[in-house]
């Protein structure tokens, strides 16, 4: 069965009269274990694609189906339930600065509940996995970018998402430490049966998707002959 499901989604937003169609019409699916780009320049509709993956907007037309049920009969807490299942990455960090990289990976697990020893030590687990063990008593302020991402991954994937949804991951870094985090968080995705919704406007990034969607004024045309890249060798982020 597919993790994720949108059918013919449209979303419209009106501003002073104007109205914009920012996403029209489009229909795709995420397997567990998937990675799927939205591929697209500025103002395609990949980040409001992305909030109707995660049920922060409602969409005017169509569904958003997760593991088969319409996020739209959600009630508000089963919505805020579906969200905190969601592993978030974006182009800026939103970690703590005045906390190591391990309360920041742990931060997400605290807030859900977590023991303070049980999600130090998952989030640990998963900066070990991430490369980042040695440096997990370091604030960000002493992490390089792509140091900082790999603690974005950790944090996001310390929860065990049901999905990720990352918004332009690699736009904070240069093309050989993009390329090594999103080989990383690809692979993850593959290994652990997680999906992932990957939008960006970077053809290198989009290369590391099992499948490409290429998003122009909001229309959703899925490439026929997309195959992903090949992992590239391990590069200090
Ligand atoms: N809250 C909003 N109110 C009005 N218009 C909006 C709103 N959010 C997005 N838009 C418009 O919808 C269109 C799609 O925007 P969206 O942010 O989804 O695209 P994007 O591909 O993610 O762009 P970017 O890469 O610049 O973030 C754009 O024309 C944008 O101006």
């Amino acid at each position: 069965m597919s993790a994720l499901e949108l059918d013919a989604v449209a979303k419209r937003y009106t501003t002073g009269g104007e109205v914009v169609c920012a996403v029209d019409g489009a229909s795709l699916t995420i397997a567990p274990g998937e990675v799927v780009a939205l591929y697209g320049p500025s103002g395609s509709g990949k980040t409001t694609l992305l909030e109707l993956a995660a049920g922060t907007q409602r969409p005017d037309h169509g569904s958003v189906r997760f593991g088969g049920v319409d996020l739209a009969t959600l009630s508000a807490g089963e919505a805020a339930r579906y969200r905190r299942s969601l592993g978030f990455v974006f182009q800026r960090f939103y970690l703590h600065p005045g906390t190591s990289a391990l309360d920041n990976a742990a931060m997400k697990l605290l807030f859900a509940g977590w023991a303070p020893r049980r999600a130090k030590q998952q989030a640990l687990t998963w900066l070990r996995r991430v490369g980042l063990e040695q440096r997990a008593g370091h604030p960000p302020s002493k992490l390089s970018m792509g140091e900082q991402q790999r603690v974005v991954i950790a944090r996001a994937l310390a929860g065990e998402p049901a999905l990720i949804l990352a918004d332009e991951p690699t736009a904070s870094l240069d093309t050989e430490r993009g390329r090594a985090i999103l080989s990383l968080l690809a692979g993850i995705c593959r290994e652990r049966r997680v999906g992932m919704l990957l939008a960006t406007h970077d053809p290198d990034a989009a290369a590391f998707a099992d499948r490409v969607c290429d998003l122009r004024d909001g229309l959703l045309t899925e490439r026929a002959d997309h195959r992903p890249a090949a992992a590239p060798a391990p590069a200090r982020t």
